[in-house]
């Protein structure tokens, strides 16, 4: 859990976890919160879940109480919540505060939408789900979203799905000389979702995939459970289950029909791909320790693009002791370089 920011406590006056004062009726409502992890959000209703891991964990609904005013409460926040935290039917709890966030998963405006938004909080690892074929590999768009994940902080997985149909192995030597971790999976190998689970373990993780590549796949084996199977139709409504596009976070159980959870699978159908204007440079630079160290020494101001008069980047390249290290370099130099070319392509 994130440790709450000191002035925070202040205001509200609430002593820390371990403080001994004793609990009495003048202290204000909000030293009673309970803090939960928003699960999932619709129409102003946030699913929370309250004493995670202990005998009485519950899913409560909660709405922003109005001291939070407008600032935006995401899937993966960890907040205080007040009022009846009983999760019984009916009950509408209230949410006093956010508790500080370790990582913002955002997402600049676009087209569709204007604003530029947060949309998950708190998470650690980017799962980028990719089809071999059908639909084909789009590297531009794994490129943004890997721009997107070390902006925020986040690890990235490559996860390559349909692996009866195409060979990993070109988009593997795309990838893993960028520090990205890849995975393979087929839907009918149970140990390649396995493989996925050891990853997932632990960790809060964000899956983004375009339609179709078989991210539902995924997550119905790793999270039986969720049945986010798609084209499947409400009788009552006649429409699709999944209508809402909102992201929402489902426990990852240690293994196949366990009781027992270890992390969060975090899925995102409404998110496809990430605007990256946001984004700044020393951020993915951050990402390459390697090429951060050397750009220390680029001149004030520099780009670090192709371009770039006397950029240090090049000087490394061309200073490489012999061929074998010359030809690392040259490819981290160029993955880095059309990672920060991607912020300005559309996808
Ligand atoms: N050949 C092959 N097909 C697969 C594999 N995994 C999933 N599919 C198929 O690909 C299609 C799309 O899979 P979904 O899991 O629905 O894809 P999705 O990414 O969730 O797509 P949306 O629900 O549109 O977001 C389905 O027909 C799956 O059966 C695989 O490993 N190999
Ligand atoms: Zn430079």
């Amino acid at each position: 859990m994130a440790r709450r920011a000191v002035d925070e406590e202040a205001r509200f006056g609430r002593p820390s976890k371990r403080g001994s004062r004793p609990r009495s009726k003048q202290r204000p409502e909000h030293a009673d919160a309970v803090t939960g992890l928003i699960v999932g959000v619709d129409r102003g209703r946030y699913r929370v879940v309250v004493d995670e891991g202990e005998a009485d964990e519950r899913e409560i609904v909660a709405m922003k109480a109005r001291e939070i005013g407008r600032t935006r409460v995401v899937v993966g926040d960890l907040v205080d919540v007040v009022g009846d935290t009983s999760g019984a039917e009916g009950t509408l709890a209230r949410i006093v505060r956010i508790q500080d966030r370790t990582s913002v998963l955002r997402r600049t405006a676009d087209d569709t939408d204007p604003y530029e938004r947060i949309v998950v909080a708190n998470a650690d690892q980017l799962v980028v789900v990719t089809a071999l074929a059908q639909p084909e590999p789009r590297t531009g768009m794994i490129d943004r979203c890997v721009v997107a994940a070390y902006d925020a902080g986040m690890d990235v997985l490559l996860c390559l799905t349909k692996a009866d149909l195409a060979d990993p192995a070109p988009l593997r030597g795309l990838y893993e000389p960028l520090g990205v971790d890849v995975v393979v999976t087929r839907r009918d190998d149970a140990t390649s979702v396995e493989e996925v689970r050891e990853r997932l373990r632990g960790r809060t993780s964000v899956l983004v995939g375009h339609s179709g590549v078989g991210k539902s796949t995924l997550i119905n084996a790793l999270v039986p459970d969720a049945r986010r199977a798609t084209g499947v139709v409400n009788d009552v409504t006649g429409r699709g289950r999944h209508t809402s596009t909102s992201a929402v976070a489902l426990r990852l159980p240690v293994a196949p029909g366990a009781d027992e959870y270890d992390g969060w699978v975090i899925d995102t159908p409404g998110v496809r791909s990430f605007g990256l204007a946001h984004v700044e440079v020393e951020h993915v630079l951050a990402a390459f320790e390697d090429l951060d160290d050397v750009a220390a020494e680029c001149p004030r101001g520099c780009t670090h693009l192709d371009d770039a008069p006397d950029c240090a980047l090049d000087e490394w390249v061309e200073a490489s002791p012999d061929d074998e290290t010359r030809a690392v370099r040259t490819a981290r130099l160029a993955s880095f370089r059309r990672l920060l070319a991607s912020r300005a392509a559309a996808d």
